[in-house]
Formats: C-alpha cells, structure tokens, sequence
C-alpha cells in the first residue's frame, strides 16, 4: 500500500516552513510522496488575499523542483469552502489503496475538535502534526508528532512584512519574484 501524506493549507503565500514541515514528515514516515492541497476557500479563516489561481502559481513555484512533492487541485474541483473531510472522502474514493495521512502544524491541534465531521475523519486518516513556534504542548491523542527543527516564518508575517515595505523572511527567490511581479499584499 502506498503512504501518502496531504498536506492542505490556505499558502497565501507558500514558504520555507511548509517546505520543511513536508520535508520531515516525508523522512520521519518514509511516505511515498506528499500532496499538497490548496484550499480554494479556507473553512475556519477569513478569506485569502491572493486569487486561488494565484497561491497555486506560487505553489508550483515552490515545488517545482521537489520530486516527492505533488499538488492536488481536488479543492478547487469541488470549490467552495473546503472542508478536509469532503476532500479525504473524495481522495480515498480515487485512491482506494492508498493509506492516507494528514499533516498539520502544530498550531492547527487544538482546533481539531472543531473540524467538520472530525470523528469520521479521524477514521479515514491519520492525522500528523508538527510542531511549530509557540505551540510546545499537545494534548490530543489522536495526533502522530513528528519533531523537526522549529521555522519561525509564517505567510501572516511575510504579508505584513510586504505590506510595510520590508524584506520578507521565508519565501524562495521564484515565489518572491512572482509576487513582486504580480503586485500582491502591497496593501
Ligand atoms: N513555520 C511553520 N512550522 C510548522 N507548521 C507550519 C508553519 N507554517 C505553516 N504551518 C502549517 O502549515 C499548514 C498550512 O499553513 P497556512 O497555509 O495557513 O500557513 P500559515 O503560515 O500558518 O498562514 P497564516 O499565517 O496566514 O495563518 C497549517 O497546518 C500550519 O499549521
Ligand atoms: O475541515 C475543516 O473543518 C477544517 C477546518 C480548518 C482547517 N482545515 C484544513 O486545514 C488545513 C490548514 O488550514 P489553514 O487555514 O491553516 O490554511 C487546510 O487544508 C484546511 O482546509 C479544515
């Protein structure tokens, strides 16, 4: 059976964190490949800035020379808000043997009970956090840690950083370059 990790995330903008974060993840576990999975509307936040076509160009940015690393666009077949369990749903309906895990910061922990149908997801995946700057206690048993190396970079800063004409930390030189290009979180 393959082992695949699905990564989601809203990436307005993608950086070096979920870049290390999927590099771990990958090693600790030996998965066969990761998947990354844009939202193309994220459920429990405020709307992104960028344009879902434009996280993804950024994405593909990111991950162009990574083998191991795949993006999925399943969120943006389905639109609307993006609820994890719809797309794991989908996702084990075309990949029926394929062990899925699900790979969250470790910020995301615990709002895990809040999560759409999350007793029923928790069955069709496992779920695997890493931790992340400032959030050092976890307490939610059904969560596989993995333990890298902390990157105190987050897509919030960069936008702020961008929107005060400062250099941003974190972001690969492509992925720069194409928001440069494209005007965005200028404002
Ligand atoms: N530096 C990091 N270390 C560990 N996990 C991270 C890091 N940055 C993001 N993640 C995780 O990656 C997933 C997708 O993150 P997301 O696209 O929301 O980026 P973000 O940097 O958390 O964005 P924002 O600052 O806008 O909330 C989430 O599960 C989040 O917890
Ligand atoms: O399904 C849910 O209820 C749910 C609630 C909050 C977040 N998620 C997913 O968690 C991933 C990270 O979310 P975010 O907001 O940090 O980009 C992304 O794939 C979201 O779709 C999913």
């Amino acid at each position: 059976m393959k082992k695949i990790g699905l990564f989601g995330g809203t990436f307005d903008p993608p950086h070096i964190g979920h870049l290390k974060l999927a590099k771990s993840v990958l090693q600790t576990l030996e998965l066969d490949e990761i998947w990354f999975i844009p939202t193309y509307e994220p459920p429990h936040k405020s709307d992104a800035i960028a344009k879902p076509e434009q996280r993804l160009d950024m994405l593909n940015l990111m991950l162009e020379e990574e083998p191991n690393f795949k993006i999925s666009t399943i969120e943006y077949e389905i639109k609307g808000k993006s609820y994890t369990y719809e797309t794991v749903k989908h996702l084990r309906k075309q990949y029926p043997q394929t062990f899925f895990y699900f790979i969250i910061g470790g910020d995301m922990i615990e709002d895990l009970p809040k999560w759409y149908n999350i007793e029923e997801l928790k069955r069709m995946v496992q779920f695997v956090g890493v931790n992340r700057k400032g959030y050092s206690e976890y307490n939610y048993r059904d969560v596989l840690m993995v333990n890298m190396e902390e990157v105190p970079v987050s897509s919030t800063a960069i936008r702020e950083d961008l929107k005060n004409r400062k250099e941003p930390q974190g972001l690969t030189k492509d992925v720069l370059h194409y928001i440069r290009e494209n005007g965005l979180y200028e404002n």
